[in-house]
């Protein structure tokens, strides 16, 4: 499929005070693209929120809460943060122009609009959207396993405990190290090293299959699994799920000296952030040293961090 083909069907909200400017720019896009509309500047900001459409017409000037504020508070908000916004307006000296691309518009439609302006000027901030957002989420992916990466890790693990902090929702992660790692690839080679990770991350991505759940490549041979709104209790199963899935893939590992069979250790840390005075370090560090536990104890097994809140320390041996 083309950046072109791409750009259609993209989620359009217009925002104008004047009906009839709405139906408009409807009657200009609607052939190829869903079109919302919001007749003032609050009622854009929930629709923005709620339906995250791909791209944003705003009436610059409008009773209340004007198009500049409307673009700030769509700037403020992580979520809307990078939805492009097209100015439509009356206003069309250059100094309107420079204020509203200053503030961060993408384009400038002056009124009364050309229908077939409109269309070229929107097909091009779609395809940019796109653009913007496949490279984003390569940026994010790991590109052997197809998991997330570090990076996406670190982001979402910080956005995590910023959000179970507020609420005082617990959250738990499982540092997980596939066991004898060296071995299994000088043993079979590095491309069928290759070929476990990814099968093993896809046995993690099953273990912890809730929507908010999410599995990263850590490092090379670990991975992370980060479990929001889970206490220690849930994060227990999913780390027995793991075993129970590496078990069932029944990967060969004939030089292991633990098993015959490719097996990890994991590392768990389960807590409600205290999102004032500690960072998400925090809860890597507990995992982290729960994982050195595990390995210690002989691996092919999870260990609890031992200030859980929820419970005991607990280890389970496969
Ligand atoms: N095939 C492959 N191997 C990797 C990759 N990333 C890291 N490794 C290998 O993973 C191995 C990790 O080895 P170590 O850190 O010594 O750990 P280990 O052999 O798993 O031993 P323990 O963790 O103590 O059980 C190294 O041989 C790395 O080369 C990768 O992308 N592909």
């Amino acid at each position: 499929m083309s950046w072109s083909e791409l750009a259609l069907n993209g989620r359009i909200l217009v925002v104008d005070d004047a009906m009839e400017n709405i139906q408009i720019l409807h009657a200009a896009l609607q052939d190829a693209h869903e079109v919302l509309f919001a007749l003032d500047g609050s009622r854009a900001l929930d629709l923005a929120q709620a339906q995250r459409p791909d791209l944003i017409l705003l009436d610059a000037v409008m009773p209340g809460m004007d198009g500049y504020a409307v673009l700030q508070a769509l700037r403020a908000a992580p979520e809307t943060s990078g939805i492009p916004v097209i100015f439509v307006t009356a206003l069309t000296s250059p100094e309107d122009e420079t204020r509203a691309l200053d503030a961060g518009a993408a384009d400038f439609i002056s009124k009364p609009v050309n229908a077939a302006v409109v269309r070229a000027r929107v097909r091009t901030q779609l395809t940019v959207k796109r653009q913007a957002d496949a490279l984003r989420a390569m940026s994010l992916t790991d590109s052997l396993t197809g998991v997330a990466n570090r990076r996406a890790f670190s982001e979402r693990i910080d956005n995590e405990w910023r959000r179970c902090g507020r609420a005082a929702l617990p959250m738990a992660l499982i540092l997980a190290d596939i066991d004898h790692f060296k071995l299994y690839n000088d043993h079979y080679g590095h491309q069928a090293g290759d070929a476990c990770l990814e099968q093993v991350a896809r046995a993690f991505c099953r273990a912890a299959n809730r929507a908010q759940d999410l599995v990263a490549r850590y490092g090379g041979e670990e991975f992370a699994i980060l479990l929001p709104e889970t206490d220690a209790c849930g994060a227990r199963c999913v780390a027995q799920r793991v075993l129970d899935e590496l078990a069932a893939l029944g990967i060969a590992h004939a030089v292991s000296p633990t098993s015959a069979l490719l097996t990890s250790s994991m590392g768990i840390a389960a807590l409600v952030p205290d999102h004032r005075t500690q960072t998400s370090a925090t809860l890597i560090r507990a995992a982290d040293g729960a994982l050195y536990q595990a390995k210690a104890d002989g691996r092919n097994r999870y260990c609890m961090a031992p200030d859980a809140p929820a419970g005991q320390p607990g280890n389970g041996a496969a």
